[in-house]
């Protein structure tokens, strides 16, 4: 009798244990699920403030570039309002072109200076509270690159696509759409973002909904801009066979509990500038090279080093995200003086041992008013046993800083030997006259131009433009964005001495995989 009470009791006992642990599993797998969804909201909320941070300041932007335009006394489409539109696009942080409009036709920008017949717009799409105009993807125009354009009184703005380029390629799935607040009217779609319907109000996806797709929307308290990103959440729960189910939900209370705590420990108190100088500082700032190759003969005649960062996690974080962040928060001069130790230290075997090869460094304008900079890059320079001529120095051409200033700096770089390209070009002033006063070597024509050529009548004009601009003005042409076979050809019949950058010639890689 007692031995049976005995035996009955350890069923009972192993029963509940196995039940225990079951019900603890099941909870575990539950809360990961719940931790995965959450980590998704975060992410996502975290990737649209960023997204409608930047809508919000281009198209702040694009209002005052309007206004300026629109109050200038100058006769529409002068050599002195062409000018006057240049200076203004040059001192403006993200338009690609600023033109004039009458009658609902574009007469000149500061790209294109007069048009030989004028474009005829379509009826604007939208019309803001203050009167602004707005289109995106205007049909009938030639501008066919431009997505998104904006006019009020005679001054019309073409937004350049370049300051989205980052958040485009969709990675980890996410989609983002930018939107008015009724959701009729669609700023941009970015990541695949084609199908995301839902108005930003009822995007929202609740925290106790626990399906997979999520969405995120957040809306600009000033503006008219609403973000709304979206993703599929990780399955925790499926698909796993019966032993890995086993395992992973002996493990899962375990490991639900460590990544709630992991969870929380990432999306604490601190803030994403705060945690992009950790991880700067931490040593996780890191290069890639991309070949820059004579298009002509396919000769390797230099690299440009790109700067990548990853967090605490190993999550990629985008250098236009990061280095915007580090110039907003005062610390871009560290990712400068990074940049140019690290990359001399890798290329330092490779520019000694070819002449002519040479290492394109990016910098941002605080980098070249950095009155310590030059200094350091000389120190740096002489170590590593180099000459300054084997390294170029990349400026973006829509710097913000004073022209004037801008020229005074790059000038003390010049002297010491160091040749600057210009970025981008393109996408910013386009001034031939402030081009000119540039001390500059070479211009890098913006891939956006690179990969409408074959596509679209006016990305062909300008790398036309460009080549000839190039040459008139004796400077290097650098083709960047180069991803096929024609786009190469085509500029090599235009300019046989082009260097070109892009898929084509490799993209970017870590020093030890880049080619011989
Ligand atoms: N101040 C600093 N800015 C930096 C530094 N490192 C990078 N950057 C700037 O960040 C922007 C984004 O750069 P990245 O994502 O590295 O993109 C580069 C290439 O990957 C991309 N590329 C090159 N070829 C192709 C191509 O064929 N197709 C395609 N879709 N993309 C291509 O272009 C970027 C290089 O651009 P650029 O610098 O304009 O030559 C970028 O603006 C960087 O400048 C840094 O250390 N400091």
């Amino acid at each position: 009798m007692q031995r049976s009470a005995r035996k009955y009791a350890w069923a009972v006992g192993l029963a509940g244990c196995l039940l225990g642990c079951l019900i603890g599993a099941v909870i575990g797998l539950l809360l990961g699920q719940v931790v995965s969804v959450e980590m998704t909201d975060r992410q996502l909320a975290r990737h649209a403030s960023v997204v409608l941070e930047r809508a919000v300041h281009v198209a702040q932007n694009n209002s005052s570039v309007l206004s300026a335009a629109d109050a200038l006394e100058t006769t529409p489409c002068s050599d002195a309002d062409l000018d006057a539109l240049r200076r203004i696009s040059f001192l403006s942080e993200y338009p690609g072109d600023v033109g004039r409009v009458e009658s609902g036709a574009v007469l000149c920008t500061a790209l294109w200076g007069r048009l030989p017949l004028p474009v005829v717009l379509p009826p604007p799409q939208r019309v803001a509270p203050n009167g602004t105009e707005l289109w995106a993807n205007i049909p009938n125009v030639d501008h066919k690159i431009i997505t998104h354009v904006s006019s009020r009184g005679n001054a019309i703005v073409f937004t350049s696509p370049k300051p989205f380029q980052s958040f485009q390629h969709g990675d980890d799935g996410l989609a983002t759409w930018i939107v008015t607040k009724d959701h009729k009217y669609t700023y941009r779609r970015l990541g695949g973002a084609d199908g995301l319907t839902l108005p930003p109000g009822k995007a929202e996806t609740s925290w106790f909904d626990m399906r997979l797709y999520r969405a995120v929307s957040t809306c600009s308290a000033s503006l008219d801009i609403c973000v709304v990103a979206s993703k599929n959440a990780v399955n925790v729960l499926w698909p796993l066979d019966a032993l890995f189910a086993s395992v992973a939900m002996l493990g899962a209370l375990s490991g639900g509990g460590i990544s709630l705590a992991a969870f929380l420990y990432r999306y604490g108190s601190r803030s994403f500038s705060e945690k992009i100088r950790q991880a700067i500082e931490g040593g996780r700032l890191t290069l890639v090279y991309q070949p820059l190759v004579r298009i002509h003969d396919r000769q390797m005649v230099g690299v440009e080093a790109l700067a990548r960062l990853t967090d605490e996690y190993g999550e990629d974080i985008a250098p236009d995200v990061f280095i915007k962040v580090a110039e907003e928060g005062g610390f871009i001069d560290r990712v400068a003086r990074i940049v140019i130790r690290t990359a001399l230290k890798e290329m330092r075997s490779r520019l000694k041992a070819t002449a002519g090869f040479h290492c394109g460094i990016n910098l941002s304008t605080g980098d070249i008013l950095d009155e310590t900079l030059c200094d350091f890059l000389d120190r740096e320079v002489k170590s590593h046993g180099l000459e300054p001529s084997q390294v170029v120095l990349e400026v973006t051409e829509r710097a913000t800083a004073d022209p004037e200033q801008l020229i005074g700096s790059m000038e003390k770089f010049r002297q010491r030997g160091y040749a600057f390209y210009l970025d981008d070009f393109g996408t910013g002033y386009s001034n031939l006259a402030y081009l000119a006063h540039l001390p500059i070597s070479g211009i890098k024509l913006d891939r956006m131009f690179t990969q409408a050529i074959g596509k679209e009548a006016m990305g062909s004009t300008i790398a036309e433009n460009v080549c000839a601009v190039a040459k008139a003005l004796n400077l290097q042409l650098i083709v960047e964005g180069i991803e096929t076979e024609e786009q190469a050809q085509y500029i090599d019949r235009l300019s046989p001495a082009a260097i070109g950058q892009g898929w084509l010639y490799g993209r970017p890689v870590p020093a030890e995989k880049l080619r011989k």
